[in-house]
């Protein structure tokens, strides 16, 4: 059978690794997907042949996007510009043309997915993310068909590569954080912009993601709770190892009475816990369901050709499915589009978990025990804690405590009375911590 025309837009890291993975593997490609695929054009502002291997076998290279989308040769056209605009624009006018798509930019379709889908279902094309979630790891083809059966409990993830990669470094090395960023930017983890990766943002975009698919929920990005990692201090990363803990930036998706939690923030989890030691630019996403248990996904969250095995095994489940019934494909976000059901997302006070505190505070009799009145008198019950002696001639001791769950709303008033004691140095830093146990 004659090869499926695609067209790529945008050749960097992640359209060059494709480009690669096209080429190096084109045989068994053919032989999974039952006809070769034939990368008719592509288009990008700039790119650097002597990194692309395979550049060659690009039919034809220019800098005008649209021009691709609208070859009528082509059936697929493969995304990898990343941002919102002309991202958006490129992707709703190949979905007007009958083109199939498939992208890697998370953004684009944790903020746009909802009108993407709506018009590809209209159309009956497909649209393929797999690579916009945890790169390299088959997550959504998981959630999608491997776990269909269960009901989603929650979800824990290890989700931006670049933040894991920095807060690794930190830990093994003690190393600053601009250094870490500098080496994940050269590597080709980070973003364009790399705020996304270091504020939660690109987290949030995949946990948005992953809980529509989980859940069956539309796509709610506005409605994601996000803290990055850049107020981590390695002083916070040695107490929690002291403890038995380590930091890690989590995106945690549950169910729980009254709605649904989305949240993005750095998490105390205890050492020994599997996603503990998901280290450098690993990703690892935990899903609990009801019947199969806890079930854990690892690998490359990031990176060239990692990225670039997710957007080819799309193309072949395109290449597959191009004959199909579009009422008979698997539905874009796992559940029928009619059967999606709008559950509130709780507001971040209304969540419960533990809490680790760190503070400073006067050496002077009576301090603790101020401290500690409030922390009971908002329902705060404290699990450990330990106070470093202060250096000779210091007049302030520093506090770290860990606390049972409480909901965020208690640990807020709380933590807010505290703040306004004379007694009390600065703010009190705060980090999440989970158990994953349940
Ligand atoms: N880098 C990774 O490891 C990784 C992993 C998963 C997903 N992604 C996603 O993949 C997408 C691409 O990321 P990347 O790291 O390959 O980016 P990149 O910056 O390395 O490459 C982007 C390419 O698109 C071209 N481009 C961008 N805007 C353009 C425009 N307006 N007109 C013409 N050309 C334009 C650039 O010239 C370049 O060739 C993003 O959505 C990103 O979030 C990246
Ligand atoms: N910037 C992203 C790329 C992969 O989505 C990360 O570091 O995880
Ligand atoms: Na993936």
């Amino acid at each position: 059978m004659e090869a499926v025309s695609i067209g790529i837009l945008g050749l960097g890291t992640v359209g060059g690794g494709t480009v690669t993975v096209l080429t190096r593997n084109a045989r068994e490609i053919a032989r999974r997907a039952g006809r070769g695929i034939e990368i008719a054009r592509a288009a990008a502002r700039d790119y650097r042949p002597e990194r692309i291997e395979g550049l060659n076998q690009i039919g034809q290279i220019g800098t005008d996007l649209f021009a691709v989308v609208e070859d009528p040769s082509i059936q697929v056209i493969v995304e990898l510009i990343g941002g919102e605009s002309p991202a958006f624009e490129l992707v709703m006018r190949a979905i007007e043309t009958g083109k199939h798509v498939v992208t890697a930019n998370k953004a684009l379709i944790a903020k746009r997915g909802n009108e993407i889908f709506g018009a590809a279902r209209r159309r009956g094309v497909m649209v393929g993310f797999e690579a916009a979630v945890a790169g390299g790891i088959p997550i959504i083809k998981a959630l999608r068909e491997g776990l269909a059966a269960n009901h989603i409990e929650w979800i824990a993830g290890i989700i931006n590569g670049t933040g894991n990669f920095i807060l690794t470094q930190m830990r093994d090395h003690g190393c600053d954080f601009a250094a870490a960023l500098a080496d994940a930017q050269a590597r080709g983890y980070a973003e364009v912009d790399p705020t996304l990766d270091i504020e939660g943002i690109d987290a949030a975009h995949k946990l948005t993601i992953l809980a529509s698919l989980a859940f069956g929920i539309p796509l709610q990005f506005e409605h994601c709770f996000t803290e990055g990692i850049s107020r981590i201090d390695p002083e916070d990363i040695a107490n929690a190892a002291e403890l038995g803990y380590r930091i890690k930036h989590l995106g945690i998706a549950r169910r729980s009475a009254g709605g649904i939690e989305l949240r993005v923030h750095p998490t105390l989890l205890p050492e020994r816990r599997l996603l503990a030691n998901v280290d450098g630019v690993m990703n690892a996403i935990l899903v609990k369901g009801d019947a199969v248990g806890p079930t854990l996904f690892y690998g490359a969250g990031a990176g060239a050709l990692p990225t670039a095995s997710s957007v080819v095994a799309d193309l072949i489940d395109v290449v597959r499915a191009l004959t199909t019934d579009p009422n008979h494909r698997v539905p874009h976000l796992a559940f029928q589009p009619d059967e999606l059901v709008d559950i509130p997302i709780l507001p971040m006070d209304a969540i419960q978990t533990s809490y680790y505190l760190r503070l400073t505070a006067l050496d002077r009799l009576g301090v603790m025990g101020r401290i500690a009145t409030i922390l009971g008198e908002e329902g705060v019950s404290i699990e450990a804690i330990e106070q470093r002696a202060p250096a000779a001639g210091e007049t302030h001791v520093t506090l770290v405590m860990l606390t049972h769950r409480v909901i965020e709303g208690q640990m807020n008033r709380a933590i807010a009375r505290i703040e306004a004691l004379d007694t009390v140095q600065g703010r009190v830093k705060r980090i999440r911590m989970e158990s994953l146990s349940g």
